[in-house]
C-alpha cells in the first residue's frame, strides 16, 4: 500500500482533498487548550502496562517459546466485558457521564419521565452540551466520539419541540393531528443506522405514539412508505439520502415547513457517493418563505429557516466549512466545548479566549478527526499473520480474549462469505453482513447478532458507521482500514458508552508500516501481539504516544 493515497470528497461543487496516512501532529485541532485530558490520565496507558506480578512465570515460559525477549513479552488477561448474552448487564465505565441530570437541561417533563422509565437517568457529557445548544436555536455540528451518545443529544431536543412530549399546549394531541407538514427530517448514511435511529426515537416515544416517526429507508417498499406518509401523516421522518431525495422529488413528502435538519454521520453523507440526493434534501428542507412562517419557535419561526443540526465522530474541515455557509452562527459542540465555526480555520481553532489551538497544516485534519473520534476505554493491538493464517487467528483472537461478541472488517464483499465459511467450520458461529444481502436478510443478521445466537459478524464498511451493538467486546480488521477515519469508525463499534473493548487489527509483515503509521497519526499505542496457548501476548511494547484529549 502506498504510503501516501489521495482520495477526493466533493461537497456540492467544492472539491477538497484529503491526504491519508500523512504524519500529524499529535495535538489534535478542535479546542484542545479548553479542556485537555491525556490517554494517560483516563488510564488508557497504565491499563496495557499493567501486568499481573503472579504472571511474570507465564512471560517467561511464553518468551523462550516463541523467541521472544523476556522484557517485551507481556500476557495480557481478557478485558473483555463479562456477558453472556445479549442482555446480560454491561459495565459502564462512569467517566462519560456528566454530573448534570436531563431535568437540569431544559427539557420537557413527559419527555423527562419517558427517559426515566426507559432507564435514561444521566445525561452524557456531549448530551449536556449539546441539548440546552439546540434549545437555543443554535444550527450546531455535534462532534464527539463514538459511543458517547450523540443520538439523544440531537433527538432529545427535537422531541422537546416536535409530537406529543413537547412542553403541553392546551389543544395538545389536537394541534399535533392538524398538522401537514414534516417538521424533522433526519438522513443517515445506511438503512441499519436509519432503522437504529427509529428505534431510539420509538423507544423514547412509547407504543402509543410509534406512528409519529416514519423511517424512509432504501430497500424498503416505496410505495408502503408513500401510504404510511399519507395515512399517518408523521411528524418526523428517519431515512438515507436516496429514498428521502426520491420521495421528495415525486412530491410525496411535504418538507418545506420542517423545522429541524439533522446529518447523522455528516461528513460520510457529503462525500461524493450522496451528492445529488443531498443536494435535493438541503435544497428543500425548511426553506419555506418567511409569508408562510408560523408556529411557537420563536426566532427560528421569524427567520423561517430550518434549524441543521450535523453529527458524527469525524469532522473534517471540509464539514466545518459547509455548515459555515449552511448555518447562521453555528457552533461546534464537543463534550465540554462549545466554538463558533467562523472561529476554526484549517490550521486548528481559535478557541473561545481567542487562541489559536493548533498550528498544523491543512493534510493534518484527517488525523485530528479520528483522533478526537476514538473511545479512551479501547485497547488496540495488532498482530502479524500471513494472509492464508487470518481466519485461524482470528478464532485464536477470540478465544484469547474470551469475545462473546465480535465484529470482523473485510474490505471486499466477496471474501466475507469464505470467512464465515471457514469460521464455522472450526465450530464458530458467524454471519456475514454487507450491502448485496436483502433488506429482511441483513435486518435478520443484525437481530440475531444483537442477541448474541451469532458470535461474529463478517462485514465490511457497512458496519462501521453508527452500528450500536452495546454486547461487541471485540472488533478485529482482517483488512487493514484506509485511513485513520476509517479506523476510528471501524474500532468505534467496540467500547461504547464507555464500556470496555479491544481492538486487533490483523496484517501481513509487509504492512506493518500502515499500522505504524495509524499509531502515530492516532497518538495512541498499538503494541504487537500474538495469541498463544489461549492468551494474548504482546511481542513488542510500544510506546504510548498520548493525544491530547478535548
Ligand atoms: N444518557 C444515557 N444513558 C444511558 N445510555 C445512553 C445515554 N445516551 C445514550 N445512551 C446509549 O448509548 C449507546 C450509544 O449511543 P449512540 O449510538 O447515540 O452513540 P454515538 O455517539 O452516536 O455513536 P457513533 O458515533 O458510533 O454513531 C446507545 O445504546 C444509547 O441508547
Amino acid at each position: 500500500m502506498p504510503a501516501l493515497i489521495s482520495s477526493r470528497l466533493l461537497i456540492f461543487g467544492e472539491s477538497l482533498s484529503f491526504h491519508k496516512f500523512s504524519n500529524v501532529s499529535r495535538n489534535a485541532w478542535f479546542g484542545r487548550s479548553v479542556c485537555s485530558l491525556s490517554l494517560g490520565s483516563l488510564g488508557f496507558k497504565s491499563d496495557i502496562e499493567s501486568v499481573d506480578k503472579k504472571e511474570t512465570n507465564e512471560v517467561t515460559r511464553l518468551s523462550s517459546l516463541k523467541g521472544v525477549p523476556k522484557s517485551k513479552a507481556k500476557v495480557v488477561r481478557s478485558n473483555v466485558i463479562k456477558a453472556a448474552g445479549a442482555h446480560s448487564s454491561l459495565e459502564i465505565e462512569s467517566t462519560l457521564f456528566n454530573a448534570k441530570s436531563f431535568s437540569e437541561l431544559g427539557l420537557p417533563p413527559l419527555l423527562i419521565e419517558r427517559l426515566e422509565s426507559q432507564g435514561f437517568r444521566t445525561p452524557t457529557d456531549v448530551q449536556s452540551t449539546a441539548i440546552p445548544t439546540i434549545l437555543k436555536d443554535h444550527d450546531v455540528v455535534i462532534q464527539s466520539y463514538t459511543g458517547s451518545g450523540k443520538t439523544l443529544a440531537y433527538l432529545l431536543p427535537i422531541l422537546s419541540e416536535v409530537g406529543p412530549l413537547k412542553e403541553k399546549t392546551s389543544d395538545g394531541d389536537g394541534e399535533y393531528g392538524k398538522r401537514t407538514d414534516i417538521e424533522a427530517v433526519i438522513v443517515a448514511p445506511s438503512r441499519e443506522l436509519g432503522m437504529q435511529i427509529v428505534r431510539e426515537f420509538e423507544k423514547i416515544l412509547g407504543p402509543a405514539n410509534k406512528k409519529m416517526v416514519q423511517q424512509l429507508v432504501g430497500g424498503a417498499n416505496r410505495s408502503r412508505q408513500e401510504e404510511a406518509l399519507k395515512k399517518n401523516k408523521p411528524a418526523i421522518v428517519v431515512g438515507t439520502p436516496g429514498r428521502i431525495a426520491e420521495i421528495s422529488a415525486a412530491g410525496k413528502l411535504h418538507t418545506h415547513g420542517c423545522r429541524f435538519l439533522v446529518l447523522d454521520e455528516v461528513d460520510q453523507l457529503l462525500s461524493f457517493n450522496f451528492r445529488e440526493d443531498m443536494h435535493r434534501i438541503l435544497e428543500h428542507v425548511g426553506r419555506k418563505s418567511s409569508a408562510e412562517s408560523h408556529g411557537p419557535k420563536g426566532s427560528l419561526a421569524k427567520r423561517a429557516e430550518r434549524q441543521t443540526i450535523l453529527v458524527s465522530a469525524t469532522v473534517p474541515f471540509s464539514v466545518i466549512r459547509a455548515a459555515s455557509s449552511w448555518g447562521r452562527d453555528p457552533l461546534l459542540v464537543q463534550a465540554k466545548n462549545v466554538i463558533p465555526l467562523d472561529s476554526i480555520s484549517p490550521s486548528g481553532p481559535t478557541t473561545l479566549s481567542g487562541h489559536s489551538t493548533s498550528t498544523n497544516s491543512n493534510s493534518n485534519l484527517q488525523g485530528h478527526s479520528a483522533i478526537e473520534s476514538l473511545p479512551p476505554s479501547l485497547k488496540h493491538y495488532y498482530c502479524v499473520t500471513k494472509l492464508q493464517h487470518k481466519v485461524d487467528a482470528l478464532r485464536r483472537c477470540v478465544h484469547a480474549l474470551d469475545a462473546k461478541s465480535v465484529i470482523a472488517f473485510m474490505n471486499h464483499t466477496r471474501q466475507l462469505k469464505d470467512t464465515v465459511f471457514k469460521l464455522e467450520a472450526r465450530g464458530m458461529t458467524a454471519s456475514e453482513l454487507h450491502g448485496d444481502l436483502g433488506k429482511l436478510g441483513r435486518a435478520t443478521t443484525m437481530k440475531k447478532f444483537k442477541k448474541g445466537e451469532v458470535r461474529i459478524l463478517v462485514t465490511n464498511e457497512l458496519s462501521a458507521r453508527g452500528l450500536d451493538v452495546a454486547e461487541c467486546d471485540l472488533v478485529v480488521n482482517l483488512d487493514l482500514p484506509t485511513d485513520t477515519i476509517h479506523y476510528a469508525h471501524r474500532a468505534g463499534r467496540t467500547g461504547r458508552l464507555g464500556r470496555k473493548g479491544t481492538v486487533v487489527t490483523m496484517c501481513e509483515e509487509s504492512e506493518v508500516f500502515v499500522v505504524r503509521k495509524l499509531q502515530k497519526q492516532l497518538g495512541i499505542p498499538i503494541p504487537a501481539c500474538e495469541f498463544t496457548e489461549g492468551k494474548l501476548v504482546i511481542t513488542e511494547e510500544e510506546k504510548a504516544q498520548p493525544a491530547v484529549r478535548a
